[in-house]
């Protein structure tokens, strides 16, 4: 049978299980594509840790010359991650006409339509299915059986640290702390969790579900960013009362000729699929116009499922090898977007004040409501200490334009202060 050679850059969590499934699943994947895998040379960072999982016939490296240069591998696959120095190796690589599989979403949502022309005028293939919801099978669902629809929202969770640490704290009253330092534990952050918690991973993976659905090229400055790290157990807790689970989401959706983009902690109502997603899954619902509402579940990270979704791009190309068909770009829906005035989006939000508790403080909140025509659905007040009162407000749907208005008045209050503010999903 056939050989494909293969080059592997990267030997952490999704390397090592990329390396484990090809050994595995080799006899399935020749089957499927006639061709037998082979894993030829891996690079890492460092040659001298211990891997046991590597054979003796596989050639170790710190030099990823030995893979670009290798005129014997016909796909490299980039789990290695970060921006330098993978933007450069790829590039290298799509010169060098090999075909690349990567998972990394940092490069692929700030340079991939770069890449994705190098790819092309090389006749070769680059493709991510790892890099959004890391097991979840969305980005060629989007592709192929989304293809004449038209998609009018794309939301979800898809970051799977993010989700772990929330479950634990809402389910074993956990802190942030020691939630975040088991998922690094578990493999499912960044090497540098700032991205996860900041909400910057899932908005790079907001910006490729954005291409892929609406054809669009957004970038991190068009998108409201928010991340988990101001979240408190109070919140947690004052939110289950009210009858919802905090998220951190991603959406993304029409706005008559563009596309509004956030990602943010969101109160989602308790029975609402996305409430019943814990730990380090993710969940993708896309709203077509014709097909109406779809989800997409599984594993948001970790090593097997995630090498997975590079196993499926591999075998992919590996099939465009053989038939002769490679070349072709992942995603080939354009569409020009229009600015949209993100202002005028409205939902409504769960808001927490400590205030002085003394007589008038809620009636002046209620004053500033009243003044920029928005208004409240439900209002709950709590001792915080001795002096002060923790007031909660849920509001009907207001823009952000309105909410950017009361936050500002409120902070000329000495006595009352805007402890969280957050959307809540439905109405
Ligand atoms: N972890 C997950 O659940 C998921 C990760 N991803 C993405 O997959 C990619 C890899 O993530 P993950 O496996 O978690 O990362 P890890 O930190 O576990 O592994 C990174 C690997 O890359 C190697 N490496 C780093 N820099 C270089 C370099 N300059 N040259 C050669 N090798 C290098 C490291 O070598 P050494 O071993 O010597 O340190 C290590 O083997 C990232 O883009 C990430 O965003 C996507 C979906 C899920
Ligand atoms: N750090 C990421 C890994 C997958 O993309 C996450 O937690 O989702
Ligand atoms: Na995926």
């Amino acid at each position: 049978m056939e050989k494909i050679k293969i080059g592997l850059i990267g030997l952490g969590t999704v390397g090592s299980g990329v390396l484990e499934m090809v050994s595995n699943n080799q006899a399935k994947i020749s089957n499927i594509t006639g061709r037998e895998l082979i894993i030829k040379t891996i690079a890492v960072r460092n040659v001298a840790k211990h891997r046991s999982e590597v054979s003796d016939d596989i050639i170790l490296t710190d030099n990823v010359d030995d893979i670009i240069n290798d005129p014997e591998i016909k796909i490299a696959v980039e789990v290695m991650g970060g921006i330098d120095p993978a933007k450069e190796i790829i590039t290298n690589l799509l010169n060098a006409h090999k075909h690349v599989v990567t998972a990394n979403k940092d490069l692929i949502a700030s340079h991939g339509d770069e890449l994705a022309r190098i790819a092309r005028k090389n006749n070769a293939d680059l493709v991510y299915e790892a890099s959004v919801a890391g097991g979840i099978p969305i980005l060629r669902t989007i592709v192929n059986s989304f293809a004449a629809d038209e998609i009018l929202e794309v939301k979800g969770i898809v970051n799977g640290t993010t989700n772990y640490i929330l479950t634990q704290m809402q389910q074993k009253k956990w802190s942030y702390e020691d939630a975040l330092k088991k998922a690094q534990e578990l493999g499912f952050a960044e090497s540098d969790p700032t991205n996860d918690v900041a909400g910057i991973d899932a908005t790079y993976k907001m910006i490729i579900l954005s291409q892929f659905s609406f054809g669009s090229h957004l970038a991190l400055d068009d998108i409201n960013i928010e991340g988990i790290q101001n979240i408190k157990l109070e919140d947690v807790a004052q939110a289950a009362d009210f009858g919802y689970t905090i998220k951190l989401l991603g959406i993304a959706k029409r706005v008559g000729e563009g596309v509004f983009a956030e990602v943010a902690p969101v109160l989602v109502p308790s029975d609402h699929p996305l409430a019943t997603i814990h730990n380090e899954n993710n969940a993708v619902m896309v709203t077509g116009q014709a097909v109406g509402e779809t989800l997409f579940y599984g594993p948001g990270a970790g090593g097997l499922p995630t090498a997975n979704s590079v196993l499926s791009d591999i075998v992919s190309v590996t099939k465009n090898i053989a038939l002769g068909t490679t070349g072709n770009t992942f995603n080939n829906y354009q569409h020009e977007s229009e600015p949209i005035d993100k202002g005028d989006v409205i939902y409504p939000y769960y808001l927490s004040l400590q205030m002085l508790d003394v007589p008038g403080q809620i009636l002046k909140v209620t004053k500033l409501m009243m003044e920029i025509g928005a208004s409240f659905s439900q209002i709950v007040q709590t001792k915080a200490n001795d002096t002060d009162a923790r007031v909660i407000f849920i509001t009907h749907a207001m823009s952000k334009k309105q909410l950017a208005t009361l936050k500002a008045e409120i902070d000329k209050f000495d006595t009352i202060e805007l402890r969280a503010a957050y959307k809540v999903l439905g109405e």
